[in-house]
């Protein structure tokens, strides 16, 4: 199982939390974590019931997979109420969308009293990740990257070069704090390929996992989040060639960073 205080997810689902048929699936997928949403998917009109079903569904449980509901944002209407149903459910952890300030994310992890994820997905928040990211109960950040995207005015088509930026402050912000860093969607429903390239994209940018809208995309984002045979095979061997200062393995120099980067592979492999 997948704990948040150790092991970042893999794999972040995001589903409407009025959504009683995507609830039930959920409870059958391998994903590490589940977002039942309160915000962007749920329509006005079915906010209280989205409220209450995510309640519910917090009571019945997701067996292993970590289970986290996700506000409205603090200007909005709905914010009051989803906090306190929020803090009486049995939600392992809160997101709170759009956070733009690190003591609002600490206010709300007060009186929520359970881990927070804060999405980063504003130009304010950017500008202030690093702060958000080391608030009081923030335990990681997630890109909200269709609202950065929104809010930069990027062309619908584009591809992720103009959220290069952000992304890479999302990713230094969670370091610096040592707090985890999950990636954004991908929108494309069956698009597998697309999918698992931009995985690696993210992967290689040093997110630790992605948010999901699909159980399709799963497996792409459990597979591309975790260590390769190649790369287990390599670290078991560097780690037993190291002897402390640079020394040469294989086709390149190694020294302590890279045991250490190393084991934290096998560990994560593990
Ligand atoms: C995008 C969808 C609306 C597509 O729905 P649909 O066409 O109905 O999907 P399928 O027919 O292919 O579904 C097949 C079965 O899988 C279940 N299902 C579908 N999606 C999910 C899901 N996310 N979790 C669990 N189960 C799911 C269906 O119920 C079908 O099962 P069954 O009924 O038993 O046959 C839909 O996929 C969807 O709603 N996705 C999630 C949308 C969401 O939560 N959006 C908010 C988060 S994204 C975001 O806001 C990111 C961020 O803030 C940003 O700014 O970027
Ligand atoms: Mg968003």
């Amino acid at each position: 199982m997948t704990s948040l205080e150790t092991l970042p997810p893999r794999s972040a689902l995001y589903l409407p939390a009025s959504n009683a048929r995507a609830i039930a699936k959920a409870r059958t997928l391998d994903a590490d974590m589940i977002i039942l949403d309160l915000e962007d998917a749920v329509p006005e009109a079915d906010k209280a019931t989205a409220r209450d079903a995510a309640a519910a569904a917090m009571d019945e449980g997701f067996g292993d997979r970590i289970a986290a509901i996700r506000i409205n944002a603090p200007d909005s209407p709905h914010h009051a109420e989803d906090v306190v149903a929020a803090q009486a459910s049995q939600t392992a952890a809160i997101v709170i969308p759009k956070v733009e300030m690190a003591e609002s994310a600490a206010q709300i992890a007060r009186a929520v009293g359970k881990p927070v994820l804060a999405m980063i997905e504003t130009p304010a928040g950017i500008l202030a990740a690093a702060s958000i990211a080391a608030a009081d109960g923030v335990v990681g950040l997630i890109a909200g990257t269709n609202d950065i995207a929104h809010a930069l005015r990027l062309p619908p088509l584009a591809g992720r070069g103009g959220l290069t930026l952000a992304l890479q402050t999302i990713v230094l912000a969670g370091r610096a704090a040592g707090v985890f860093v999950i990636d954004g969607v991908w929108n494309r429903l069956d698009d597998p390929e697309g999918l698992e390239g931009e995985c690696r994209e993210g992967r290689d940018l040093g997110f630790d996992g992605k948010t999901l809208i699909h159980p399709n995309q799963i497996a792409v984002a459990n597979r591309a989040f975790s260590p390769s045979e190649a790369e287990i095979e390599d670290a078991r061997a560097l780690i037993e060639a190291a002897q402390g200062g640079a020394v040469r393995f294989r086709d390149r120099m190694v020294e302590d960073m890279h045991v250490a980067t190393a084991r934290a592979l096998l560990e994560r492999a593990r």
